[in-house]
């Protein structure tokens, strides 16, 4: 539903977008993941024609997203990074207008997405939290039930419930078939909604791959806390990830009972097990210079 294909975009400073090539399918949830300033929205504004790539084609179901940038908008379900609304007005009005745009004949999923965010859209603009007015843009991007959405880190501003809530949102438009391709920061919404994740870095993409094949490379680790801390020196010969005064984390390669056996021989005061999170597996990539 849509192909990037080797798109590029160099701004004067030598920063921007290279060679951005994936395929969001139908019905798919899409995670764009990338540490600030790696190009996300820039490829998002390609998408919605806002960009003319210097290189390469963005498409949204047959269309190109720069020539056909008004059938594609049409299309398109689109929540910007940062939403530009018109002085003056209430959420309420704000919402009309753009419905009566795209020509709208009921606002029965307006109100569904207002009461499951649960805010006053009757506020003026100017004196909604940044939490509101995201979601002002939330409702806005889904009220009129696009096939394909576009959203630029979507849960900004909300708080944890609200968090929640947008991850139910996502999965129930999921189950409704669409196509949905968001950015984010947020490994663990990512985890909880996305099919496939592409991450870039520096203007690249440096992975792409489904969110079971990334979870199945997260390593076993071991948090010791020990009584003297000078026992940390028997743990050494493991693998050891990070060392905190008295508390030592260790990843276990399948060698628990070698790790069983030296801890057997200490004093130990607390220990945690845990699989590394969604987290550290990115924040590895993040770290790497390598790219693919
Ligand atoms: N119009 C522009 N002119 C010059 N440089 C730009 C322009 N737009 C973006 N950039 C630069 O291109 C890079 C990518 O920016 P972009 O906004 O796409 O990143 P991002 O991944 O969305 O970041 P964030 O998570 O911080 O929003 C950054 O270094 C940014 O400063």
């Amino acid at each position: 539903m849509i192909h990037i294909s080797q798109l590029t975009r160099e701004f004067k400073n030598g920063k921007g977008i290279f060679d951005v090539t994936f395929d969001v399918n139908e019905g798919e949830v899409f995670g764009f993941i990338g540490p600030n300033g790696a190009g996300k929205s820039t490829a998002i504004r390609h998408l919605m024609g806002f960009m003319k790539p210097d290189k390469g084609t963005a498409i949204i179901n047959g269309l190109d997203c720069w020539k056909d940038a008004t059938e594609v908008k049409n299309l398109v379900g689109y929540l910007p990074g940062e939403i530009s609304f018109i002085e003056g007005m209430t959420g309420t009005e704000f919402l009309k207008m753009l419905s009566e745009m795209r020509g709208m004949k009921d606002d029965k999923k307006q109100k569904k997405l207002i009461d499951l965010l649960e805010f006053d859209p009757k506020t003026p603009i100017h004196k909604m939290s940044k939490g509101m007015k995201q979601k002002v843009g939330i409702v806005a991007a889904f009220m009129h039930d696009p096939q394909v959405l576009i959203l630029d880190e979507p849960t900004s501003g909300l708080d944890p419930l609200m968090q929640q809530r947008f991850v139910e949102l996502i999965l129930q438009e999921k189950g409704e078939g669409k196509t949905i391709l968001m950015s984010s920061h947020i490994f663990t919404e990512m985890e909880k909604t996305c099919d496939r994740a592409a991450m870039i870095k520096d203007g690249r993409i440096i992975l792409e791959d489904t969110i079971e094949s990334i979870r199945t490379k997260r390593k076993q680790k071991c948090q010791v806390t020990l009584v003297n801390k000078e026992d940390i020196e028997k743990l050494r010969q493991f693998d050891v990830s990070s060392v905190t005064d008295n508390i030592i984390e260790i990843i276990v390669h399948q060698n628990w009972n070698e790790l069983i056996q030296v801890l057997s021989q200490i004093d130990v005061r607390k220990l945690h097990s845990a699989e590394e999170d969604l987290e550290d597996v990115f924040l590895k990539y993040y770290q790497k210079e390598e790219v693919k």
